[in-house]
């Protein structure tokens, strides 16, 4: 028994395979520094032709190697975490177990509809954990009294929700999910019940939603909507704070009388001369709020559409914190964040599976993953600012039954203030307190700072999806998300809290490489323009670039690409993708790179220099029925009048044209030996044209709504135009 007691909770292994990945690694590099060595060795004399070009072209391809050098610290030191917890099960009574308070945000009725919001509530309040241990709270910045009409109406269908869960073990526990997953075994007739019961309350809020506003009958029914009556935009209202159901009060409870988990509404204080600091303003009004009311010792943090596939994930986390052995320096347990909508072939590569199951595996091994955001546990004190100490050990401290009950509404307006504007003046709020501010990926440099301090994180990537979400569904939203993460990270590299410098001695070198890796992404736009534009307006023009097929030195050109490519290619495949998936993602990486991250980079610049200001654009997760149709069907939507269009297409189009001149030429001049003398060009615009196939289709042959707009057509066609007339005849 006592050994049982003792054994640990979880367990840590490494990757099979190191030796070998390591020398293939070797092997590569050596390839690399070939090809750095024929740029280096060859570039043309001061005066001779196309010296400039040359140098460009050694810039880029030391870029690409050395970045590639980068990316393997994320590979390196691949490990992966299992928990056991039947053992946790077993070890403590219910009374010990610490309290979860659980963050759901949200922003914005219309692009986070309510009824997906309380999906994801209802996802978490029917964990299998003791009721009374949890508590969830909705933050929501949209301050929308249909969110709060739908928490209302989710605080109600709750009771029937959560015993019908907890007595069928059903999985997942968002009814949405559950409901369109089809397997609906008919328990003695009670689904039939529930789901009509569901259908019913789904009816009313929907209904709501398309109204704009609440019926005057269900207004009146709760007093919570009094708290609008001073409300005068979403930018400019007071705090709204209701207690939904207070799990304390041993009259609230489910309609088998079991307990009920702790629900709050928060909308907390806006106006508009206050900064509100975005996702994380509100999570830290959270933390306070919360502080107030359940304080409980771990917390977790979601996105509004991010509903918990797996009742039991709680204890997974608790694993790690409750070791006793290894579990006192871990400050943050992060779970991969999995997409519901995801198609099989992922057009838009916004299931990041190469970086969910080989990367964070990798920054795992050095110290521990990013926090990412949602699906994340954290422990309360370490958000708080808690200092690493070396021998310090967590209590995990009981309920205060001592403490004077207050009323709900005492309680309400107790802890109102803490939501305010002005709560967070002069302290360090925002700094050393909570989520940090002013960076567009609040989660990342609150958890690099964390990890500066001394504190673990861990990487748990189970069989089971822990937590899905809605991914974009649209070209143009993917690429304005990627722009927004890209700059955030940006912003990490030159903050004061760099991973370059600060972190330096305080995280491990691999780690602080793998943050580098993902801050510098965005400055990537500058080589992959300068690749996909001018070898193949040389191409067009007749001019050698790369070595001649007979040249020895084509050999490690031949050998880096082919190697990258069939790596990568297995890479993906063995993370879960398929090969068509393989081809949409390096089309996406393309895209990215040339579109998003040049935006980003450009921003950050701008910012610097202090011209424009910092602004989050909350990404849509809801669509229009033909957008969702063409996204089922795997075809792009290039259906917006977007500046990043007028890149990709002119970029796109200037392709076309060097490839079909240079094809006319081999079949108009029969002594110009192409394949022989250009081949890895030919080869370089070849792949541009082909992996931009999709868009030329949006170009020039789809009618649907999702094709490219004809003023873009008509834009990037001149401009490529202009391009390639102006190089063949000027240069
Ligand atoms: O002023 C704001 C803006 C956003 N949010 C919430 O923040 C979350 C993330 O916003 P979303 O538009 O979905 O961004 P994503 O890019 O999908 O989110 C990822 O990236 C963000 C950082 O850019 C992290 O905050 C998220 O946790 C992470 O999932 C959503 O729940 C929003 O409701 C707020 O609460 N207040
Ligand atoms: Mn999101």
């Amino acid at each position: 028994m006592e050994s049982e007691k003792s054994m640990p909770l979880f367990e840590t292994k490494k990757a099979r395979g190191r030796v070998l990945h390591r020398l293939f690694a070797g092997t590569l590099f050596m390839g690399v520094c070939f090809i750095w060595a024929y740029r280096f060795g060859n570039i043309p004399r001061e005066g001779e032709d196309g010296r400039w070009v040359w140098i460009g072209l050694l810039g880029a391809e030391l870029w690409f190697g050395l970045y590639w050098v980068l990316t393997q610290a994320l590979r390196w030191n691949q490990v992966y975490r299992c928990t056991f917890k039947d053992r946790l099960y077993h070890r403590y009574a219910e009374e010990d177990l610490p309290g979860i308070d659980i963050f759901v945000c949200t922003a914005d009725s219309t692009v986070e509809p309510p009824i997906m919001v309380i999906n994801t509530v209802f996802s978490v309040m029917a964990y299998d954990y003791p009721a009374k241990k949890l508590s969830v709270y909705l933050s929501d910045d949209g301050g929308s009294n249909l969110t709060f009409y739908a928490l209302l109406e989710a605080s109600n269908f709750a009771r029937y929700w959560i015993p019908y869960c907890k007595k069928f073990k059903v999985e997942p526990r968002s009814p949405a999910a559950y409901f369109a997953s089809g397997s609906n075994p008919n328990h003695y007739g009670e689904t039939t019940v529930i789901k009509k019961l569901y259908q019913e309350m789904e009816d009313r809020i929907v209904t709501a939603t398309k109204l704009g506003r609440i019926l005057e009958e269900a207004r009146l029914k709760h007093r919570g909507f009094s708290q609008w009556d001073s409300y005068s935009s979403r930018h400019d209202h007071d705090t709204i704070l209701q207690i939904l159901i207070d799990g304390k009060d041993p009259n609230a409870t489910d309609i088998d009388g079991g307990a009920l988990p702790t629900l709050v509404y928060l909308a907390r204080e806006k106006r508009p001369q206050h900064p509100h600091n975005f996702k994380a303003g509100a999570m830290n009004a959270l933390i306070r709020v919360s502080s107030n009311i359940s304080n409980g010792q771990i917390i977790l943090n979601l996105d509004c559409d991010m509903y918990s596939n797996n009742s039991l994930c709680i204890w997974d986390a608790l694993c790690f914190f409750m070791d006793k052995e290894n579990g006192h320096d871990i400050a943050f347990v992060q779970f991969p964040q999995g997409f519901e909508n995801m198609t099989k072939n992922d057009i838009y590569g916004s299931s990041f599976i190469v970086i969910s199951n080989v990367e964070f595996h990798g920054v795992d091994g050095f110290g521990g993953p990013l926090y990412i955001g949602s699906g994340c546990f954290h422990r309360r004190d370490v958000l708080c600012g808690r200092k690493f100490t070396k021998d310090f050990k967590f209590q995990w401290k009981k309920d205060d039954d001592n403490k004077i009950q207050k009323t709900m509404q005492e309680l309400e307006e107790e802890t109102k203030p803490l939501a305010s504007c002005t709560y967070e003046q002069n302290t360090e709020w925002g700094n050393e307190i909570g989520l940090k501010y002013g960076c567009l990926v609040e989660d990342v440099i609150t958890g690099l700072l964390t990890q500066c301090k001394g504190w673990k994180s861990v990487y748990l990537n189970p069989e089971r999806k822990a937590f899905l979400g809605v991914a974009p569904i649209t070209l143009s939203q993917t690429l304005v998300q990627q722009k927004r993460w890209s700059e955030g990270h940006l912003q990490i590299l030159l903050s004061k809290y760099s991973p370059a410098w600060y972190a330096h001695a305080k995280i491990s070198l691999g780690l602080q490489l793998g943050y580098i890796c993902y801050n510098i992404w965005s400055v990537n736009c500058l080589a992959t323009l300068y690749y996909s534009i001018i070898p193949s307006l040389y191409l067009l023009k007749g001019i050698s670039l790369y070595p001649q097929v007979s040249d020895p030195w084509f050999w490690s050109f031949a050998y880096v690409i082919s190697a990258k490519y069939i790596y990568c290619l297995v890479e993906f495949l063995c993370s879960g993708g398929t090969i068509l998936g393989w081809w949409n993602e390096q089309r996406i990486w393309l895209y990215k790179r040339t579109t998003s991250y040049l935006f980003a980079l450009i921003d950050t610049i701008l910012k610097t220099l202090k011209f424009t200001n910092v602004t989050f654009s909350i990404t849509a997760k809801v669509a229009d029925e033909d957008v969702s149709q063409r996204y089922e069907k795997e075809i792009m939507d290039f259906g917006a009048s977007s500046p990043m269009f007028t890149i990709l297409a002119t970029l796109a189009m200037l392709n076309l044209f060097c490839f079909a001149g240079v094809v006319k030429k081999v079949i108009m001049d029969e002594n110009f030996r192409l394949y022989e003398e250009m081949f890895l060009q030919l080869l370089l615009c070849g792949a541009l044209v082909l992996i931009n196939l999709p868009l030329y289709q949006g170009l020039f042959l789809r009618k649907d709504k999702g094709k490219v707009p004809s003023s873009i057509t008509i834009k990037s066609f001149l401009l490529a135009l202009l391009a390639c007339t102006s190089f063949t005849f000027l240069y």
